[in-house]
C-alpha cells in the first residue's frame, strides 16, 4: 500500500487540515500519516483559538515517522510561525527524496489568520525551494508576489512570478474570483487551465486542504504531476459537489469512498 505524509494543523470541527487531509488519503486508497504542527480550536463558523506545537516534538514527529515508515509523498499545510517553518524545511531537507506538495495556509475560510505575517519571507526562502508544487489560492498568491489578481491574465503573471521566487511548479487556484472556478498550473515553461464547474454551495471548508492532499495521494500513487492535479481537480469538484450542510458556517466537504465510485472517479 502507497503512503502519504500531511505536516499541518488539526481542526477540531473535522473539515480541513490534518483532518481532511488523513480523510483523502484513505478516500484515495493511500494509508496516511501525520505531523501535527499547531491545534486550533475550530468549527464551521470561527477559529477560536491556535496553540502552537513545540518545535522539538515537530522534529521529534518527522523523525519517528521518518525512522520506521515508508513516505510515498508529503502534503505540507499550515505552519503558522518562523520556527515551525524553519524546523520543518531543516528536517525535510535531510530526508527528501519523496514529492512535496506545498499548500501555503495564510487564512481560514472563517477569515482567521493562520500564519504570522513576518512568516512569509521564511516560507518563500525555506518551504517553496523544497516543494515539487506550492498551491495558493488567489489572496495567498497575491501575497506571495504582491500583484493584485482580479482577472485570469493577472492569475497568468502572479503564476510566472511564483516560479520566479523558486517553485517548480505552481498550481494557482481560481476558487476565489468571481465566475467558474478554473485553476492555472503553470510548470515554469507552460501554462495549462484546469477547468472546473462552480457549485453554488457556502459548504466549502476545507477545500484547499483537500485540493493538496489529493495531489499528494495521487503522487504516492506514482502518477505524474499533471495526472495527479488532474484527478485532484476531478475529486475537489465531487466533494464540494457532495459538500455537507453541516454547522451554521462552511460546511465540509465530503469524502466517502462508495460515493465517488459510483460517480465514476477514476483513482
Ligand atoms: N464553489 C466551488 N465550486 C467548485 N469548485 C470550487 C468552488 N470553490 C472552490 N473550488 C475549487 O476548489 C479548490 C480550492 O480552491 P479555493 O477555494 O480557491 O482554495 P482555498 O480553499 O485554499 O481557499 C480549487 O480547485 C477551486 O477551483
Ligand atoms: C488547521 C487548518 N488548516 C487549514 C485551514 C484552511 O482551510 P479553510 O481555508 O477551508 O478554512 C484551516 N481552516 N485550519
Amino acid at each position: 500500500m502507497k503512503t502519504a505524509l500531511t505536516i499541518a494543523g488539526s481542526d477540531s470541527g473535522g473539515g480541513a487540515g490534518i483532518q481532511a487531509d488523513l480523510k483523502t488519503f484513505s478516500a484515495h486508497g493511500v494509508f496516511g500519516m501525520s505531523v501535527i504542527t499547531a491545534v486550533t480550536a475550530q468549527n464551521t463558523k470561527e477559529v477560536r483559538g491556535v496553540q502552537n506545537i513545540d518545535v522539538d516534538i515537530i522534529r521529534q514527529q518527522i523523525e519517528a515517522i521518518y525512522d520506521d515508515l515508508p513516505v510515498n509523498a508529503v502534503k505540507i499545510g499550515m505552519l503558522s510561525s518562523v520556527e515551525i517553518i524553519d524546523t520543518v524545511s531543516s528536517s525535510l531537507k535531510e530526508r527528501k527524496s519523496q514529492p512535496i506538495v506545498l499548500d501555503p495556509v495564510m487564512i481560514s475560510k472563517s477569515g482567521h489568520s493562520l500564519l504570522l505575517p513576518n512568516a512569509v519571507k521564511a516560507l518563500i526562502e525555506k518551504l517553496v525551494p523544497l516543494a515539487d508544487i506550492i498551491t495558493p489560492n488567489v489572496p495567498e498568491a497575491e501575497e506571495l508576489t504582491g500583484i493584485k489578481i482580479q482577472t485570469e491574465e493577472d492569475m497568468v503573471t502572479a503564476c510566472k512570478k511564483i516560479c520566479e521566487l523558486g517553485a517548480a511548479n505552481v498550481l494557482l487556484k481560481g476558487g476565489h474570483l468571481e465566475g467558474e472556478p478554473h485553476d492555472l498550473f503553470f510548470n515554469g515553461e507552460n501554462i495549462h487551465w484546469f477547468k472546473g464547474k462552480r457549485v453554488h454551495t457556502k459548504n466549502t471548508h476545507g477545500t484547499g486542504c483537500t485540493l493538496s492532499s489529493a495531489i499528494a495521494a495521487n503522487l504516492a500513487k506514482e502518477n505524474d504531476l499533471y495526472t495527479a492535479v488532474k484527478k485532484a481537480k476531478q475529486y475537489i469538484s465531487m466533494a464540494i459537489t457532495h459538500s455537507l450542510d453541516i454547522g451554521k458556517g462552511h460546511g465540509p466537504t465530503h469524502h466517502f469512498y462508495e460515493l465517488y465510485q459510483k460517480a465514476g472517479y477514476q483513482q
